[in-house]
């Protein structure tokens, strides 16, 4: 079942076409990832299923209410957890949790039930009275991700939520998502510019120039854009070039290995048949997302500083 349904939604600022034509769907319950270089328009969209921005053209339907029509609705089924933090530096969390959730339940002992609820779900009881100021930068995303979380949220907006935070930090805030999604059937609709976060997603939409370039599984993307490549280490690298010469593969030198484009993975088998005189050893890589951004938003491998040779 959809949870959202996108439809030629668009956005001008002025001459600025920031969103011109977008439509997707997100499945309930889904990790939906939303990807694009800086300035594609990513945040213009959210803001406009957020309710927060009116669209210039186009529809939408989020949790089976009308944007624009059903707004309240709408904002009473979704949470938001942007890339600044929002809470008050002053407050300990639970005041800062109380007082938001306050803004949606007024009856103090539901609160107080949600509020262990949403510290139980990302372990957030031994900081419940420290004052936010006071926290890690990953404890503080954590309280974040806990606050846009008080009012039962069905689909939650991340909004490039691991963006400066160091890699160790960056797993726990996963942890806590990857927890969330585990114990409540939570939409999850993901911003981020890290590839192997959206590596995870259930689906994803990729967009540039507020254009929808590309929709589909991290699976799919990379079947249609990522090819595996065949590494082959050797230090008879002319006598391997002419053998290749002979076979259908691309392929680019460097000093001390040959790189191989392989349509197929198990095209690796008939080229180390081949070479397997001349090589020490070989490397089967397999595609990642990372290919697959780079492809379908224009840029090369070469224009990112390599200097390989192609033979
Ligand atoms: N308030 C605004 N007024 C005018 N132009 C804007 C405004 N907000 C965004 N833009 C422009 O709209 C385009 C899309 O911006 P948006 O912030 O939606 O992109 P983004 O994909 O979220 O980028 P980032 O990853 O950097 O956050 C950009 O060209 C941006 O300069």
């Amino acid at each position: 079942m959809n949870v959202m349904e996108v439809n030629h939604l668009k956005k001008d600022y002025g001459k600025i076409h920031a969103v011109q034509d977008i439509s997707f769907h997100v499945e309930e319950g889904e990790l939906f990832g939303f990807l694009g270089v800086n300035g594609a328009g990513k945040s213009t969209t959210i803001q406009m299923l957020c309710t927060l921005f009116t669209p210039s053209g186009g529809s939408a339907n989020i949790c089976g209410y009308s944007l624009g029509k059903h707004n309240q609705e709408i904002r009473k089924r979704i949470g938001i957890v942007s890339q600044q933090n929002c809470l008050d530096d002053a407050l300990t969390i639970k005041e800062n949790l109380m007082i938001r959730g306050s803004l949606y339940e007024q009856d103090p002992n539901k609160l107080k039930v949600r509020l262990q609820e949403v510290s139980n779900l990302l372990k957030l009881d031994e900081i419940l009275t420290r004052p936010f100021q006071k926290l890690s930068g990953g404890q503080k995303r954590r309280c974040e991700i806990a606050r846009a979380l008080m009012h039962s949220p069905k689909i939650l907006f991340l909004d490039e939520p691991t963006t400066g935070l160091d890699p160790a930090t960056r797993q726990s805030v996963w942890y806590c998502i990857d927890t969330l999604r585990k114990h409540t059937n939570m939409t999850v609709f993901l911003t981020t510019h890290y590839m192997e976060e959206a590596a995870q997603a259930d689906h994803i939409a990729l967009i540039d120039h507020g254009l929808l370039m590309e929709y589909g599984t991290p699976y799919e993307l990379k079947e249609a854009y990522a090819k595996d490549r065949l590494v082959l280490h050797s230090h008879q690298i002319k006598q391997l070039e002419t053998i290749l010469s002979t076979l259908p593969y691309p392929s680019q030198k460097d000093i001390q290995h040959i790189t191989i484009s392989l349509t197929h993975t198990k095209d690796a088998i008939e080229i180390l048949d081949k070479v397997k005189p001349y090589i020490n050893g070989f490397e089967v890589l397999q595609g990642t997302m990372d290919d697959v951004f780079l492809h379908v938003t224009g840029k090369t491998l070469k224009e990112e500083g390599e200097t390989n040779v192609c033979i």
